[in-house]
């Protein structure tokens, strides 16, 4: 059973200035691959918060998988990257770069997402976009790989026989 953390960064929802869609829709897409959803929170856009929450989840928590939405474009509170950065022990550009790939033919806007995707101990991290649009394009393709991912980082030794 794969244990899934949700980090919403946004300004607005951490206020309660606005429902966090984003954040409750990729609760039900993770339920919804028979995932265990263990952590949930919705923070600002506060890089020391990000780090200290991220490297709490991936140290003390056990999880597989961390999931954070919002703060990955280039308005100026948008810091969602730089504290990922910080966490992530090994880079995985090619989690992103597929991000974009898909996004592309829906939006050229995708271009605008800096996020990041990377592995700190066993746990798997991923930037999505902030937009509940964005959240149902992109998640539905992840799934593959994040479950290959996650097989691999823990260390099964199967080859990657895979389409
Ligand atoms: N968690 C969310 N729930 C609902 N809508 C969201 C959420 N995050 C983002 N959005 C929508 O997607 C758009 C772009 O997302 P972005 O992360 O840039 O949020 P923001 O509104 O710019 O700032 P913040 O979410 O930090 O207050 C937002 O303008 C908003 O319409
Ligand atoms: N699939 C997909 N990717 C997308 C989008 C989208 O609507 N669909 N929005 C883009 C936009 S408008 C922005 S500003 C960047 C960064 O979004 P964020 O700041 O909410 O993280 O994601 C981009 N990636």
């Amino acid at each position: 059973m794969i244990k899934v953390g949700i980090l919403t960064l946004s300004d607005k929802g951490s206020k309660g200035e606005r429902e966090d869609l984003s954040g409750k829709i990729l609760i039900e897409l993770s339920e919804a691959e028979n995932w265990n959803v263990i952590k949930y929170e919705i923070i600002p856009d506060e890089k020391d918060q990000i780090v200290e929450i991220l490297k709490n989840w991936a140290d003390k928590e056990n999880l597989d998988l961390i999931i954070t939405t919002g703060g990955t474009g280039v308005y100026p509170r948008d810091v969602t990257p730089e504290a990922t950065k910080e966490v992530i022990e090994k880079e995985i550009p090619g989690i992103p770069e597929y991000i974009r790939y898909i996004s592309y033919p829906i939006t050229p806007m995708a271009a605008l997402t800096r996020g990041l995707a990377g592995v700190r101990k066993t746990t798997l991290i991923i930037n999505l976009p902030g937009s509940p649009k964005a959240i149902k394009e992109i998640f539905p393709k992840l799934v593959p790989i994040i479950k290959h991912a996650i097989e691999k980082i823990k260390g099964d030794p199967s080859e990657c026989a895979r389409n």
